[in-house]
């Protein structure tokens, strides 16, 4: 259980854990690839845990010590057939990545993950792997988990995704690293884009035009040092706090700024927050800066379209934010919220209500009145790290105490999370 207190002023410089993206990207190309691969500022958070747990049961050696992490590559080949099940614990990035990986292997695997796994659409990756000629099987004719997967010799293809997932893009490419043939996805709008990025950290060649990504099969890759940022969707929780509470500011050093991650900042900005980037760098191919962010009284605003994927584990913090702007915030086109941990947009609505928020639930997304009064609620966290954060930091301008129930899910991306908040509240 975290209690959260109400907050006069947020101060401080501060780190955030590594980015779960990159961390789990980073401990998957490293197992592929020949030769040592060694990882620091990895998160250490249940779902990177999880990938690193699923490649030692397949038999190769991963020592991780907080945010370092050595992988004993063996090469794409190197993988050993699994004797259990592999647990992908919560982890949706963990389970659609390797159906991916899985679907070159010459041998039989087993995947499944908790309660939340169990819930979330699969047929997404299964549908393209099998046209690949992966063989792969599932409840629900491959919609849910279990699932089981037998792969083998694949063969190249153009997929059109109808949703802009990296889950999803990032499979198809890296069953596509092993096909016969060239292997492209083309996706609606660009979904985050660190697979194609890390892939060539390592060696590969991937070739982008537009919205389209494209692999050449055989292609092997090497083990090298990669350094992790911090992780933008970690920080937006703190750049909402800041933006909530009067007076405050805060400098939140070695952020990831990846364009296809930076829909926070544009929002933050385009409702009147005032937030600068400092110290802009280039790490292993991906862009980092610290950002210096100060309260600002915030305005309103419509957030949809090709945004929407930039920021789509901000939104449950972004509606915690729209309570205390000027005005209305509408948030459309967010359909992907339903198939998240949880349907993020019944568990934000249900949870942020319980504070007294007016906030309605639509087909896409959500309306949030903004300079509500926020009265402090028990909260159940619903087992998903994301709501549970973002109604700690709602407690943090409600009156009177909040409780948040079922808080060990934070663990799943943001270990230090109720210490760090502790920190910086004054
Ligand atoms: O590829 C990734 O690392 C992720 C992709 C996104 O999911 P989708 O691919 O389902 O949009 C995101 O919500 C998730 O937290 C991490
Ligand atoms: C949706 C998320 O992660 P995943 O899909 O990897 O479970 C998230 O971290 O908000």
């Amino acid at each position: 259980m975290l209690r959260v207190q109400p907050t006069n002023q947020i101060k401080g410089t501060i780190r955030v854990p590594g980015d779960k993206s990159i961390s789990h990207r980073a401990v998957m190309f490293g197992a592929l690839a020949k030769g040592t691969t060694t990882i620091e500022g990895f998160l250490p958070g249940a779902d990177c845990l999880s990938t690193i747990g699923c490649f030692q049961q397949m038999g190769i050696q991963i020592e991780q010590k907080g945010d370092r992490v050595t992988v004993q590559g063996q090469g794409w080949f190197g993988l050993q057939e699994p004797t259990a099940r592999l647990d992908v614990g919560n982890s949706g990035t963990t389970i659609r990545l390797m159906a991916g990986i899985m679907a070159t292997q010459p041998f039989h695997v087993v995947m499944e993950g908790d309660e939340s796994i169990a819930k979330r659409p699969m047929r997404r990756v299964i549908g393209p792997l099998r046209q690949m000629g992966a063989k792969i099987d599932g409840r629900k004719d491959g919609e849910y988990t279990p699932l089981s997967i037998r792969g083998g010799q694949l063969q190249g293809m153009s997929y059109e995704s109808p949703v802009a997932s990296a889950q999803v893009k990032s499979a198809i490419l890296l069953a596509g690293l092993q096909a016969e043939g060239e292997t492209s996805v083309t996706e609606p709008h660009l979904s985050r884009d660190h697979t194609e990025r890390m892939l060539q950290a390592f060696g590969v060649h991937v070739e982008r035009d537009g919205l389209t990504v494209r692999v050449k099969g055989g292609q092997e890759l090497q083990g090298r040092a990669i350094h992790v940022p911090g992780d933008i969707s970690s920080a937006a929780f703190l750049i909402a706090a800041v933006m909530m509470v009067p007076g405050s500011s805060l400098l939140i050093e070695n952020v990831g700024i990846n364009p296809s991650r930076t829909g926070i900042i544009d929002v933050v900005k385009a409702m009147g927050g005032s937030l600068e980037l400092l110290n802009e760098r280039v790490v292993n191919e991906e862009p980092v800066a610290d950002l210096l962010v100060t309260y600002s009284r915030l305005q309103g605003i419509e957030i949809a379209g090709d945004i929407i994927p930039r920021l789509i584990d901000e939104i449950p913090v972004i509606a915690v934010m729209a309570t205390q702007a000027n005005g209305q915030t509408v948030i459309r086109d967010a359909q992907e919220l339903k198939v998240k941990e949880t349907d993020r947009i019944a568990t934000v609505v249900s949870q942020l209500s319980k504070f007294g928020a007016n906030i309605v639930p639509t087909d896409d997304g959500m309306i949030i009145e903004g300079s509500a009064k926020l009265n402090g609620a028990v909260i159940d966290s619903m087992g998903d790290h994301r709501i549970g954060m973002a109604m700690a930091i709602a407690g943090l301008v409600a009156e009177g105490e909040t409780v948040i129930e079922n808080d060990e899910a934070i663990n799943v991306s943001f270990p230090g999370f109720a210490e760090l908040l502790q920190r910086i509240s004054q």
